[in-house]
């Protein structure tokens, strides 16, 4: 499939999208019209349309989209035709949990191995992950094919955890530490900051009639 060049917002919208036609999906349900993906996403439906639009005309007026077509189409661009495997660096508080939460039944995501400095952490399996000692940390990700670390190391070591994931040939760090990191052009990280998340939450709420949810 030729690359598409898609805005941030719409490409947040995507898993969201999927999630939802994989629920009409496993209901039995044939089509959809934007107007009733709008009203179970909470996303309006020119918004939708318009998602919908960079990836070619997808849906038929009248009509509305096709749900198999549509899950076929967005399972292909979220890559969950295929399994991908994740490393977590870091399992304690934050970590373990993560460890331990199983991601969406219908994505094809799954953390498949876990890299720790804490004697009683490596060696063991937990929520069913192997916990590797930092050592074995590069052959394991370069054996494994692995693209995608979650970081949740303390953040004076995020940097050099984060330049050993790189040099083992991860694109993508999904980067829980407060530190920002200096990676390579060609990986890129997300950050993620539950202050930040709720502080955006609290200023929705008190402007939410002078926002819009582009
Ligand atoms: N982004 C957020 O919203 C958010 C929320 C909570 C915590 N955090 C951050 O996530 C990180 C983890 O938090 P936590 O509460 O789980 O901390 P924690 O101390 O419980 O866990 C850190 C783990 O990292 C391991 N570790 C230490 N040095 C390491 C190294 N060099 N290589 C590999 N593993 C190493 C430790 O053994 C431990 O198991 C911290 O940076 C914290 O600030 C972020």
């Amino acid at each position: 499939m030729a690359e598409v060049k898609i805005p941030r917002a719409t490409a947040k919208r995507l898993p969201l999208y999927y999630r939802y036609l994989n629920i009409l999906h496993d209901g039995g349900k044939t089509r959809v019209s934007s107007t009733e993906l709008a009203d179970a996403i909470h996303v309006d439906s020119a918004t939708i349309r318009r998602d919908f639009s960079y990836f070619g005309a997808l849906g038929k007026r009248g009509y509305g989209y096709d749900v198999d077509n549509l899950l076929e189409f967005f399972k292909n661009i979220l890559h969950q035709d295929r399994l991908t495997n994740l490393a977590l660096v870091g399992v304690g508080n934050l970590g373990h949990a993560l460890l331990n939460f199983n991601f969406h039944q219908d994505s094809n995501i799954r953390i498949s191995a876990a890299f720790d400095v804490n004697p009683k952490n490596v060696n063991t399996i937990q929520g069913g992950v192997p916990i590797y000692p930092m050592d074995q940390m590069i052959n394991q990700l370069r054996d494994q094919q692995i693209s995608v670390a979650i970081l949740t190391v303390p953040a004076k070591v995020a940097q050099d955890v984060a330049d050993q994931v790189s040099e083992a040939g991860v694109k993508g760090i999904l980067n829980f530490t407060s530190r920002r990191l200096d990676v390579p052009d060609d990986i890129r990280v997300h950050n993620v900051d539950l202050t930040n998340e709720l502080q955006t939450l609290i200023y929705f709420i008190d402007h939410y009639d002078e926002t819009t949810e582009e």
